[in-house]
């Protein structure tokens, strides 16, 4: 009889389940409620009801949680500084939907060589957001693929679907079920409409395929996920963090009844990858903050310890600690001025309690 299936597969290892991990690394009480507390308050960013502006930064991946935890330390005091103008989420991104190939992320391949440890990865995806939540600080990722958010969405104040993924339904399903909000980045042509269908398809119930907290194959039903916005993060056509795009974005929204406040990610599409240009962009959206800006809600910026990017080296030993091994990012100076000049301008904006 001729084989007809599994002809590609090599092996199929077994996952282990939501509920031992969870077990093994239990969300602490102090945790909750950091990541429910800044989910209302982005919640509240997203409708206008506080008038400060979300902030994601951090690394465009991670891969070395001690480097995590380094940057977390150096990010904290700025979080509770700035606390009045901005709202300080960590960029805590495991999974990487690449263009074509390419290293997909610490849940993917931990150990940087290949092996695959799933279940390595996720557990230290898993550790590294409790200890960042147990210090105070609430962390965004982007979720990629749709089995991992029973593992770690419990940590998780805010969540990306990406430019590669925001026309899927598979990502749009999941996005109706996930307990946080949302963003949507537009798509790697630049256009926003799919990003908008995804704010509408995302906000409805859905029925679909996942795992329950056995890990066992399951049918979800959800509500639909009514925090859904959308993420300008430029695209092959050029930038679209100008503010006419954004009153333009704004609009298209609007009209289609979905949230119209949008966030701008200084990095992608909209720096042409090169991270020197994220801080001209920051500056371009902090004049619009000045200015009086009514349609936008927050920014993202990828940052590290040190700025640029590293191919992985053969020897990771060679490793530079604190460096990208994905997009090029800002350094963390940098990013002090960058934040810095994002609060002063909203400064300007929030009106005195006095
Ligand atoms: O942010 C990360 C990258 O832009 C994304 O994962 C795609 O990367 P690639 O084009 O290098 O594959
Ligand atoms: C992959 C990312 O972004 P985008 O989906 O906008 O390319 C990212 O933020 O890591």
């Amino acid at each position: 009889m001729k084989q007809t299936s599994d002809l590609h597969v090599v092996e199929t290892r077994s996952l282990i389940s939501p509920a031992e991990i969870h077990q093994k690394l239990p969300l602490s009480e102090t945790a909750a409620d950091l990541v429910a507390s800044t989910r209302d308050r982005v919640r509240s960013i997203l409708r206008n009801s506080d008038r400060r502006l979300l902030v994601i930064v951090g690394p465009c991946s991670i891969h070395d949680v001690n480097a995590a935890y380094d940057y977390g330390q150096k990010l904290l005091p700025l979080r509770e500084e700035l606390a009045d103008e901005l709202e300080i989420v960590m960029r805590v991104y495991f999974e990487k939907p690449r263009t074509t190939v390419g290293w997909k992320g610490l849940i993917n391949d931990p150990h940087l060589d290949g092996s695959y440890d799933i279940n390595t990865g996720i557990q230290r995806a898993r550790k590294l957001l409790l200890g960042l939540a147990d210090m105070g600080l609430p962390a965004a990722t982007e979720l990629l693929d749709p089995i991992i958010p029973q593992y770690i969405a419990d940590v998780i104040a805010w969540t990306a679907i990406g430019a590669r993924t925001t026309e899927s339904q598979t990502h749009r399903e999941m996005a109706s079920g996930l307990s946080m909000p949302i963003g949507f980045k537009n798509g790697t042509d630049g256009s926003f409409h799919i990003a908008a269908n995804a704010m509408l398809s995302a906000s409805q119930p859905h029925h679909f395929l996942g795992i329950n907290h056995d890990g066992l194959a399951s049918i979800v039903s959800t509500t639909g996920n009514p925090d859904g916005h959308l993420v300008l993060r430029g695209g092959s056509k050029g930038p679209n963090y100008a503010a006419a795009d954004i009153e333009e974005a704004a609009y298209q929204l609007a009209s289609m009844g979905l949230h119209a406040r949008v966030m701008v990610d200084c990095s992608h599409g909209n720096s042409n990858k090169d991270y020197r240009r994220q801080s001209v962009v920051l500056s371009d959206l902090a004049e619009q903050v000045a200015e009086g800006s009514r349609h936008l809600m927050g920014v993202m910026i990828e940052s590290h310890l040190v700025e640029g990017n590293q191919p992985i080296p053969a020897d990771l030993s060679e490793l530079r600690y604190g460096q990208s091994i994905t997009d090029p990012c800002v350094d963390f100076p940098t990013t002090e001025k960058m934040l810095r000049e994002l609060a002063r301008a909203q400064r300007g904006l929030v009106p005195s309690l006095a």
